[in-house]
């Protein structure tokens, strides 16, 4: 049997050259839906990048199961995902493309639940579109369509509801809570408005020590 997802955070320091945003932080995250809030600017898009893998610590270990995301950090990276809804980096790709490059980055994932996700989100038919000229929404879509097929043990997602019109809500807080549900992964996710689906646990960073 698999272990259930845990995440250490030990003795974390993050900087950016202009700002210190976390020094001293100790924390551990279990299976579940961790719901991460925090005034604008705390450091909830940092400490999401960080334990995606995307930041590295400037001190300190983050270990996913063991795996240390800048020692391990191949191996960390698949077994985490960061779903940010930033504007893609690949700007010349069209959805399909962007579709097939991460899935050809992740062959783990699970292309019936894809295909799944994309007809629920309404989005099965932007194809043939360059991911540059979908509207934030749409963009957010495919993200989350990729990221919620992937078997992966962390999956951060940063604000998932701004810019989803109703039915994709929905959808999505079904998703999610089915995930929390069977308890086999983590999700943290931010959002400033209250959830309507319960978390396992919510991580006020206005509040936790180690927090800059
Ligand atoms: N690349 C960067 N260089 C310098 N400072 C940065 C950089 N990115 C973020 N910061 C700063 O780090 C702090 C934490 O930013 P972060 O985006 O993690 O906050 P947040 O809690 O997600 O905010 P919000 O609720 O507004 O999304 C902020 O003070 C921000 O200005």
């Amino acid at each position: 049997m698999e272990l259930n997802p845990a995440v250490d955070i030990k003795d974390l320091a993050f900087h950016f050259a202009t700002r210190s945003v976390f020094y001293g932080l100790n924390l551990q995250l279990g299976p579940g839906l961790t719901w991460l809030r925090g005034r604008n600017g705390r450091g909830k898009t940092t400490l999401l990048k960080l334990l995606g893998g995307a930041l590295a610590p400037s001190r300190g270990h983050i270990r996913l199961d063991g795996l240390d995301s800048a020692t391990d950090a191949l191996a960390y990276r698949r077994l985490s995902f960061y779903c940010g809804g930033e504007a893609p980096a690949l700007d010349w790709l069209t959805a399909r493309e962007w579709l097939e490059l991460h899935l050809a980055l992740y062959l783990d994932a699970d292309r019936a639940v894809l295909d799944r996700h994309l007809d629920a989100f309404h989005v099965a038919d932007i194809g043939a579109q360059p991911v540059t000229g979908l509207s934030l929404g749409q963009y957010k879509k495919l993200q989350l369509a990729f990221a919620l097929a992937l078997p992966a043990r962390l999956l951060l997602v940063d604000e998932p509801f701004n810019g989803l019109d109703v039915d994709a809500v929905g959808v999505l807080e079904e998703v999610l809570a089915r995930r929390t549900r069977a308890g086999t992964s983590c999700t943290v996710l931010t959002s400033h408005l209250d959830l309507r689906i319960a978390p396992t646990v919510t991580l006020d960073l206005d509040t936790q020590p180690g927090v800059l």
